[in-house]
């Protein structure tokens, strides 16, 4: 029997599922392209995962582990996703790899490539995250991370988030304290994009997950939890910079997460400030900085364009060399990389995995 042809307009449209899929299979596609090409030292080189020399563990997450590694003798960090057949565990390795590759920013960790069928991610090596610092200084009863240090951290974070949007429409959807990394130089860089999404026309369209505590209200909240936008990172980035600066998670944390949750999306209730805090010695513009990211009502939270005109993100953009707030030690050291070094010298590594009360557990 001829079979009768149907114009593409009055053919069935694709199931949500079907487009889904067709998306998971493209990006498979294009990852499985560039498995097992590492560019080291500028060059492209074709490596056979047993030349991965595994020496330490540097932490781990919900969806793997890292290590330190030597390949060719060039030190890295390699995240070891676990493999399953679900299908969002397939999405987030996915995302995670092909985002890292696409990125090349001095605020985001670098990739050197990856092995797509052993599921490892070769990059950059990192001293450790903030997450894992702020539990050292806790433990050793030092000083939590100071006004000039969140400065740094705000500057990295915001110029990466603002990249990630406006060079490939990506919302990060995962910024916490562990996805917050530093080098021994100082540098501070965003990590982990396994959720990360792509926005259209702006706005992110699916809930993927996140994790909920850091989660801005309108992420928790039904009516809005599945068009919402970058404003949703600056919450998250309001809330580690709170949480690095006073030692704790400014809302209330007990067994009922449920209970912490609603306070936070329920916008009659205050929002924390650092106004609020016993030891508050931070400068006026620091205070109103985190005070506009944690905005409850989204339609008053700036963007990053208007955040990156305010007076506390320019006094640590070094661009601005009239009023840039971080002095030189010598030629080759500043005052946050004296400080870094000093924290880590002075705290155990032991006492970085141990919580601090009232701060959720990540991993
Ligand atoms: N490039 C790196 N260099 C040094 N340490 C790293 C690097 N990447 C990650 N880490 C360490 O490994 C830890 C685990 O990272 P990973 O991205 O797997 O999980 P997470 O963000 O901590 O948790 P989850 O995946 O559950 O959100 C980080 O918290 C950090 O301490």
């Amino acid at each position: 029997m001829e079979r009768r042809f149907t114009p593409l307009s009055m053919r069935p449209s694709p199931s949500r599922r079907d487009t889904e899929k067709d998306a998971l299979e493209f990006e498979y596609l294009e990852v499985c392209k560039k498995s097992g090409v590492l560019n080291i030292n500028g060059f492209r080189q074709v490596i056979d995962p047993e030349e991965i020399n595994i020496m330490d563990v540097l932490g781990s997450g919900s969806c793997g582990v890292v290590e330190s590694a030597t390949i060719r003798s060039t030190t890295m960090a390699v995240k070891t996703m676990y493999k399953n057949n679900n299908k969002d565990t397939l999405k987030r390795i996915l995302r995670d790899v092909r985002i890292m590759d696409l990125c090349d920013s001095p605020f985001i960790v670098s990739s050197y490539g990856y092995f797509y069928s052993s599921v490892k991610i070769c990059m950059e090596i990192m001293t450790t995250c903030c997450d894992k610092l702020l539990r050292r200084l806790y433990h050793s009863k030092l000083d939590f991370f100071p006004e000039f240090v969140a400065g740094r951290i705000v500057h990295s974070a915001i110029s990466a988030l603002e990249y990630l949007k406006e060079e490939h429409s990506i919302i990060h959807r995962d910024v916490k304290p562990s996805n917050i990394l530093f080098d021994e130089n100082g540098n501070v860089k965003l990590c982990d994009f396994g959720i990360s999404g792509f926005l259209i026309n702006s706005m992110a369209h699916s809930n993927n997950a996140g994790c909920p505590p850091y989660m801005a209200p309108e992420r928790l909240t039904i009516e809005t939890n599945s068009t919402y936008d970058i404003r949703s990172d600056v919450w998250s980035l309001g809330i580690t910079i709170f949480q690095l600066v006073t030692g704790k998670y400014p809302f209330p944390l007990n067994d009922m997460e449920f209970y912490t949750l609603t306070t936070i999306a329920d916008l009659n209730l205050p929002s924390p400030s650092l106004s609020d805090n016993p030891s508050n010695s931070y400068t006026h513009e620091f205070i109103n900085f985190i005070d506009l990211c944690l905005m409850k009502n989204v339609k008053d939270r700036p963007n990053y364009d208007i955040l990156m005109q305010h007076d506390f993100f320019l006094d640590y953009d070094p661009q601005m060399s009239q009023r840039y707030k971080i002095r030189k030690i010598n030629d080759t050291t500043d005052e946050i990389e004296e400080w870094f070094s000093n924290a880590i010298l002075n705290s155990k590594k032991d006492d970085e995995n141990c919580p601090i009360p009232n701060t959720p557990c990540v991993n």
